[in-house]
């Protein structure tokens, strides 16, 4: 390293903000950080603190300004230049300048119908919204975007944005706001709107273009992203119940999932780390970003690493949570006797005699949580009675439910409750028929079980994934039909057909892909056409609704050979191919679906 270079620091999102402001002019009369009796401070490692000068560097290495660590004095370099609606942020001089005359309103949350009633009656107007770290309800970006939305809806409103930050110390904090909003506002007027605290567990009345951007801005808690942290000694069973919680996860299908367990990361992503309190840390922030990004995007990661520092792991809560994402931590906390007891890989001996230094727990600390979700000791209990308080609780956030085969709040939704519930026009079995355009294969089953089923108590139906609106069937499959029926016309599958069908029959897996993909709780009742004649061929005692149960049951895979290649397009002799199979595998399916409608009816 250069030993004449300028030390560089990036500082965190909160001192980011703050030095923007003081680069500004938004803070005048205060230009520096650490006044005495400011919350404007700077946190520098004790490497730097004696330095001349650091310069304060973005999370993307863009030099922004030069700060003398003693005085707090801060020289502007460059202000930063990326970041959504960067365009928006002026300084208090450009905002007076080219928003001269109009009353200033500061906003911190979507303006709602009766906040919008109230900025009317003012004229032209200035929103300001001030985005910094922690002061919006709303996310940083949210916020401008339902500030502008907001703006839409006036007749002479501008946006500026201004990131004032908060400082965890409220009285500070306001007197900061005014001031900053002083700066910006000059000789206009500072309109405050109503504070929203009071009614906050009211359901605010947003105008419809602001309500949908808060809405996607707050997804549901089980749309959200999740991040599962298992932190514990090791041996105290975190990759185990980490295994097991996701293998739960995989089976109902709903979520893709990351995992991103101790030992794994050590092997790859943090290879060459050591076992000393530094590197722990660099370890942890290491998974905390991977594991926040994953969350940003709404996925879901399960990390596994013992984690044994508080602050460490409060950061990595604090990551998550920027990225949007929820942060369930969950305390594996078998005792130590325990886990040595286990020895499972002989390092807790191999501590003993001290060949393995600073080992979590015999010669190097575990900080307990306090901010667990939940708390599990695994002592003397199995891995599913363990996984279980884990899934409860999950369970229980609102974030993820397990507990089911198909994820739902409300059990007016779960199927078996609905389809009790839900007054069913007839007693018949519904079998829908699936492909792709509902012109080719799908008639084809749908009129070819039809004939085979004769009088039985069943009704066929068919739709495509991309189903074609109101087409006849196409001619050539239509012609390997003895009768095609000429009032049929193609439609799309929709929610309510799902729904209405008992079994869900596609001619290839890519069609059953999607119907789970959009309908997941239609997993325990999609199978391709090929999958369940299959299932009936080998269950011959099963008929109708027991044999769609055997067939959920049985988690058989649909295999390639089972697809029905799509004949559309590909002339006469593929579409007697596809017929042929097809007839051969409804010649299976039909009767044993009708064999238990048969019996019931009897
Ligand atoms: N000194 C020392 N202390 C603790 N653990 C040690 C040590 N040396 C090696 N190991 C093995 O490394 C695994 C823990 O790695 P982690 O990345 O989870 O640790 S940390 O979170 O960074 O503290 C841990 O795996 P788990 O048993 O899965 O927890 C150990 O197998
Ligand atoms: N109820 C339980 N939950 C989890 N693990 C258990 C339980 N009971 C016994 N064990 C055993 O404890 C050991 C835990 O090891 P592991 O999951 O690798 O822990 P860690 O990842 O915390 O180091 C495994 O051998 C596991 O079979």
């Amino acid at each position: 390293m250069d030993p004449v270079s300028t030390p560089q620091h990036c500082p965190t999102p909160r001192e980011l903000d703050d030095l923007e402001l003081l680069t500004t002019g938004a803070l005048l009369p205060l230009t520096g950080f650490g006044e005495p009796g400011s919350v404007i401070t700077i946190d520098l490692p004790a490497a730097l603190a004696e330095a001349s000068e650091v310069e304060l560097v973005d999370p993307e290495g863009l030099p922004l300004a030069v700060l003398a660590p003693q005085s707090g004095a801060v020289t502007s370099l460059t202000h930063a230049q990326y970041g959504p609606f960067r365009r928006l942020h002026l300084t208090p001089q450009q905002t007076r300048e080219r928003h001269p005359h109009r009353t200033l309103v500061p906003v911190t949350d979507a303006l709602t119908v009766a906040d919008l009633e109230d900025v009317r009656r003012l004229g032209p107007v200035l929103l300001v919204a001030l985005s910094g770290h922690g002061t919006p309800a709303l996310s940083p970006v949210a916020l401008v975007r339902a500030t502008l939305a907001a703006a839409d809806l006036l007749t002479d409103a501008e946006v500026v944005v201004v990131p004032l930050a908060a400082h965890g110390d409220a009285a500070a904090d306001h007197a900061l706001g005014l001031r900053v909003l002083a700066n910006y506002a000059g000789d206009n007027p500072v309109h405050a709107l109503a504070d929203r605290d009071a009614d906050r567990d009211a359901d605010p009345d947003y105008p419809s273009a602001i309500a949908e951007i808060v809405e996607r801005d707050q997804p549901a808690p089980d749309e959200q992203g999740l991040v599962l942290f298992f932190t514990g000694l090791s041996g105290s069973g975190k990759s185990t119940l980490a295994r097991a919680l996701m293998d739960r996860v995989l089976e109902q299908g709903v979520r893709t999932v990351t995992s991103l367990d101790g030992d794994v990361v050590r092997r790859n992503l943090s290879a060459g780390l050591t076992f000393s309190k530094e590197d722990r840390e660099t370890n942890i922030r290491r998974i905390g970003w991977v594991a926040a990004e994953i969350s940003r995007h709404g996925g879901l990661a399960v990390v596994s690493p013992i984690a044994p520092f508080a602050s460490t792991r409060a950061d990595v809560r604090e990551m998550v949570e920027d990225a949007g994402g929820a942060f369930f931590l969950i305390h594996v906390a078998t005792p130590l006797e325990e886990c040595e007891r286990r020895d499972r890989k002989g390092l807790y001996a191999k501590a003993r005699r001290g060949e393995i230094p600073e080992f979590t727990g015999i010669s190097s600390p575990y900080e307990e949580p306090d901010d667990a979700a939940v708390r599990v000791d695994t002592t003397g209990r199995t891995i599913e009675a363990a996984l279980d308080d884990v899934i409860d609780a999950l369970a229980a956030s609102g974030h993820l439910d397990l507990r089911t085969e198909y994820p739902t709040d409300d059990p007016a939704e779960d199927p078996a409750v609905a389809s009790a519930e839900q007054p069913r026009t007839d007693d018949d079995l519904h079998v829908l028929f699936v492909c792709t355009a509902n012109i080719c294969r799908s008639p084809y089953m749908e009129q070819t079980a039809r004939a085979l089923a004769g009088d039985a108590a069943i009704t066929f139906a068919g739709a495509g994934t991309h189903g074609l609106v109101d087409q006849p069937m196409d001619e050539v499959m239509a012609a390997t039909l003895s009768a095609s029926d000429p009032a049929f016309r193609s439609r799309p599958l929709t929610r309510d057909l799902v729904e209405w069908a008992d079994v869900v029959l596609t001619a290839e897996a890519s069609h059953r892909a999607l119907v789970i993909e959009e309908h997941p709780r239609a997993v325990r009742k999609a199978f391709t056409l090929g999958q369940f004649a299959r299932v009936a061929q080998e269950s011959p005692d099963l008929h109708g609704r027991e044999l769609i149960a055997e067939a959920a049951e049985r988690r058989v895979r649909p295999l390639p050979e089972d697809d029905i290649d799509d004949p559309y397009r590909r002339g006469t002799a593929s579409a007697e191919a596809a017929a042929g199979r097809m007839s051969g595998m409804l010649a299976l399916v039909v009767p044993a679906l009708t064999g238990a409608s048969t019996q019931e009816e009897s």
